[in-house]
């Protein structure tokens, strides 16, 4: 029997006293790709951080084709390629300048570098800033989001884990991203994504967790989750929903 591409176990992680992440158990099959649902602060970027190796679980393990993350880290980080929230980049360089740094980096053959950069950037569309010579630095957020897609394909991994991609991102770039994803699972790839736009979830994932107060409330097929109604119905009957009360904002326009 094949490893799952991802397998997430008990994974727990208390912030004093906050369970953020409560027991997160999630296994995602190859080639598939898997929607991360769940309110803000709902522990979706402790249990991804945990799952790729940035953050140590207090209990509970995380397995890439099954590769322990925190025992063999080595050979687990090699297979997975992550953008992580909040990209934590070296910025004083361009593009191409840190997918060159990131390439060698992980060791690989600087000639592959070179022509993977040059695809990524003329893809992605940050070709013509990097020939400015625009720094990383001066990137917009969207921008940023790109070039940490980048270095998470670089070394072509087997398993994606990416936090909010579209975030940010515009409408042609998101297509384009889209279509990357899409080639990278149809080549027997996995990804997880977080977002919280449960339309782009339901039009690209075949798969879905829905995760609140730090537990995984629902995961399975897209079907299997959503029943017969939106996963934007079966996220709110789960999750909870919030109103806003007659004397709640009186203040507001007066
Ligand atoms: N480094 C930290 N120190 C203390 N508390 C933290 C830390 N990181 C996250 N938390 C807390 O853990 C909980 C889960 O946060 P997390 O960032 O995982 O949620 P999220 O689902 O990714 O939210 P969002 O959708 O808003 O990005 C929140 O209560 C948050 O305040």
């Amino acid at each position: 029997m094949t490893a799952p591409a991802l397998e997430l176990d008990q994974l727990t992680k208390v912030f004093s006293g906050n369970r953020a992440a409560d027991g997160v158990s999630l296994e995602v099959p190859p080639g598939s790709l898997t929607g991360l649902v769940g309110p803000n602060g709902a522990g979706k970027t402790t249990s991804l951080s945990m799952a790729v190796g940035l953050l140590r679980p207090d209990s509970g393990t995380a397995r890439v084709d099954g590769v322990d993350v925190w025992r063999d880290p080595t050979r687990a980080k090699a297979l997975l390629g992550v953008l992580p929230d909040g990209l934590a980049l070296p910025e004083r360089l361009t593009g191409s300048e840190l997918l060159r740094y990131w390439g060698l980096l992980r060791g690989m053959d600087p000639a592959v570098v070179a022509s993977r950069t040059s695809e990524l950037l003329r893809i992605l569309e940050l070709d013509e800033a990097d020939e400015r010579g625009v720094l990383v630095l001066e990137y917009s957020t969207g921008m940023r989001k790109k070039i940490g897609l980048a270095t998470a394909l670089l070394h072509s991994p087997r398993v994606l884990v990416l936090d909010e991609p579209f975030e940010a991102v515009d409408p042609v770039s998101a297509r384009v991203l889209r279509a990357i994803l899409r080639r990278f699972v149809a080549a027997g790839g996995s990804i997880v994504i977080s977002s919280h736009v449960m339309s782009l979830v339901e039009e690209m994932c075949d798969r879905v967790a829905i995760i609140a107060r730090g537990q995984v409330l629902s995961h399975g097929t897209l079907a299997q989750v959503r029943g017969s109604g939106s996963l934007e119905d079966r996220f709110v009957e789960l999750v909870g929903e919030r109103t806003i009360a007659q004397e709640e904002l009186t203040w507001l326009g007066s």
